[in-house]
């Protein structure tokens, strides 16, 4: 059998792709997979080091308002779908997914001219552009959110999935986890970090929750400062008067490899609200206070936070609403009252699709049997 998968830009579209091909894969063994992506992108130096086969198209984002560059634009996605089209001849896959990102618009509308059957899956709660384009035509919508259903084609075929996380997530248990890191029985465990960059406005608050709690009885902090922002944030704890933190109830990291064993073994996140963090928080079960990235496109973390807010699995504090003091006071109100942080727990568990990958594949595979 024959697959191709297509997404690109940022790691948010790629890692999906690469996770259903690798879903595809591990049911089909004797399958092929063929990875197309954006000549240039950031998939052209991933998808190789997942030993994929990739193929490369010219593909460039419209902008919303009328521009000269648009032209441009519908230029290069003519000669990608031409492109596409050859490829797709040559390689004859029985279905292609897409996972959003520019190049997956000339790709999945060369196989829905050719009468391939295809997928997209998107990942945040409002929809990205070239998703709601080709929602329009393509036989199978599958999303992370339920609430990104308003804002396709009534028509379309969906099914919300949820979003594969990687399986490590799942492989540790809370009180393995806890020992491993060393943590006292029943101490609570506060797990705070941004995005794979870390977040300054993140950063600036926690300065004073720390200062807050530090050396307070029966809770910890593993706080992820980004790896640019280390140097300067140990030096601010300074300032704070808490120059030797790991001494005290506080461990700080650049980056956290270990995160599947840190979310294993924490009580609370505080993070933000990118599609695969809260996938992988409702998969273990985490409640947290989320933060979510303002100059996202479309502010589309505030969507994703949301939905898990409208749930009870989350707080939400908007970027330009955080400060210590509001922090704190959010913190300490959930670590005073356990059975609310369970409840939200409980919840957060309830909204987690551990099997997400599996329903994928299936649909995939119904597509190919069609
Ligand atoms: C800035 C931005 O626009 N981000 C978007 C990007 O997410 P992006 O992929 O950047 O961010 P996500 O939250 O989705 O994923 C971050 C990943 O990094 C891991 N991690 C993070 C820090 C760390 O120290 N260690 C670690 O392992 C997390 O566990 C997670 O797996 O694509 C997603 C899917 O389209 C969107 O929802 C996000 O809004």
């Amino acid at each position: 059998m024959r697959f191709v998968v297509t997404g690109g830009g940022t790691g948010g579209h790629i890692y999906p792709a690469l996770a259903i091909a690798r879903g595809i894969l591990a049911r089909y063994p004797e399958a092929r997979v063929l990875y197309i992506g954006r000549e240039g992108g950031l998939e052209a130096e991933l998808v190789p080091r997942a030993n994929l086969p990739f193929y490369a198209i010219p593909a460039a984002g419209l902008k919303r308002s009328l521009t000269l560059r648009n032209l441009l634009v519908f230029w290069q996605a003519t000669r990608g779908i031409l492109l596409a089209r050859k490829i797709l001849a040559g390689f004859k896959p029985q279905v292609v997914v897409g996972t959003g990102g520019y190049v997956c618009g000339p790709v999945v509308l060369a196989a829905v001219m050719m009468g391939i059957p295809t997928m997209i899956h998107e990942q945040n709660a409002l929809p990205g552009l070239t998703n709601r384009l080709l929602a329009r035509f393509v036989n199978q919508v599958a999303l992370t959110f339920e609430e990104a259903r308003k804002y396709m084609p009534r028509r379309a075929r969906i099914k919300v999935t949820g979003l594969p996380v990687r399986p490590e997530i799942m492989g540790w248990q809370k009180d393995e986890a806890r020992r491993a890191m060393g943590l006292p029985e029943n101490a609570r465990l506060i797990l705070s970090f941004g995005g794979s960059q870390g977040a300054r406005t993140i950063n600036r608050a926690m300065i004073e929750v720390l200062k807050h709690f530090y050396n307070r009885d029966g809770v910890y902090f593993l706080h992820v400062t980004g790896p640019r922002h280390y140097k300067e944030f140990c030096q601010q704890m300074g300032e704070a008067g808490l120059s030797r933190p790991e001494n005290g109830n506080i461990i700080l990291v650049p980056y956290l490899d270990e995160m599947p064993r840190a979310m294993a073994a924490a009580d609370l996140a505080i993070c933000r609200a990118g599609a695969a963090t809260l996938s992988e928080l409702t998969a273990v079960g985490l409640p947290a206070i989320l933060v979510p990235y303002p100059h996202a496109t479309g502010n589309h973390q505030e969507y994703n936070a949301r939905s898990l807010e409208r749930e009870g699995a989350a707080l939400v504090i908007r970027d330009q609403d955080l400060t210590g003091p509001v922090l704190c006071e959010k913190l300490t109100r959930l670590l005073e009252r356990p059975a609310e942080l369970e409840a939200m727990a409980r919840v957060s568990r309830r909204l987690g699709r551990p099997r997400a990958l599996e329903e994928i594949v299936e649909i995939i595979s119904e597509l190919a049997r069609q």
